[in-house]
């Protein structure tokens, strides 16, 4: 089995005239949780835009599964989840779901699960117009975990979400990369970053440090992420 779910290299992209990815390259592999931290600005959606082909990129090469990102042969073995709620206002949470499911090709069975998985059990029949933000990015998450896909791409998903509720979340996230999926998930929350696996720190387009929580703090020094980040951006910290 091929063990890279996501491969850049040398990815630009511009927009808006102006560099907004400047020569990226990672790999990702299955089964950890891998998160993407950096200011409001700083490139993160533009990559998961990137991993998931619906971004134009202006010069690099963005894979999932040996296959470029976009491929139609990626479309069921990722599901994405924008910072934008991608789920009908005037359906229920589960018409959303059996909707999306005959959509996939999924089975019907799998739509109780997701549902249950993102809390929302007690929503289920709730057009999703009435439920508050959380509980309606929730519900778009829960389309996303249809089909069991391989590879999880997550913009923001915590956002606006209770403490125990993020921790649920987080915990889930872990089941799904236990089970052999890649799951990427960006934040502009720092003290998420310790619930990665592996930890991507961005700025003004360019990944400033990649490696696990504990090893960035003990590279620069500090005892938090936010300070690691400092660090690194002011360039006191030592990288060698
Ligand atoms: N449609 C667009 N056209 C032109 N420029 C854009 C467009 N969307 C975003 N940008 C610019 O690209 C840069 C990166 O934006 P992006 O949304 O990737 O950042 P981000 O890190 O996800 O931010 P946030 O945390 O606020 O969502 C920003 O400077 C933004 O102004």
């Amino acid at each position: 089995m091929m063990k890279n779910a996501v491969e850049v290299a040398d990815l630009v992209v511009r927009r808006g005239g102006r560099e907004v990815l400047r020569s990226i390259g990672f790999t990702i592999e299955r089964g950890s949780v891998t998160g993407l931290l950096g200011p409001s600005g700083c490139g993160k959606s533009t990559l998961m835009r990137s991993l998931v082909g619906v971004q134009q990129l202006t010069s690099g090469t963005v894979k999932a599964f040996g296959e470029e990102a976009g491929a139609k042969a990626l479309r069921s073995r990722i599901g994405y989840v924008t910072q934008a709620a991608s789920v009908y206002d005037d359906l229920t949470v589960t018409e959303n779901l059996n909707f999306f499911a005959k959509v996939l090709g999924v089975n019907k069975g799998e739509v109780a699960e997701a549902i249950d998985a993102v809390d929302l059990r007690s929503h289920a029949d709730v057009v999703v117009g009435q439920l508050s933000g959380g509980q309606r990015s929730r519900a778009s998450l829960a389309v996303a975990l249809l089909g069991d896909p391989d590879l999880l791409v997550l913009d923001e998903p915590t956002v606006g979400l209770d403490p125990v509720l993020r921790r649920d979340l987080w915990e889930l996230f872990h089941r799904i990369a236990a089970r052999g999926a890649a799951v990427f998930v960006s934040s502009h929350v720092m003290d998420e970053a310790d619930r990665c696996d592996r930890l991507m720190l961005m700025r003004d387009g360019v990944i400033i440090a990649d490696d696990t929580p504990l090893r960035i703090c003990e590279k620069t020094r500090t005892d938090d992420i936010e300070s690691a980040f400092l660090a690194l951006v002011e360039g006191a910290g030592d990288q060698s």
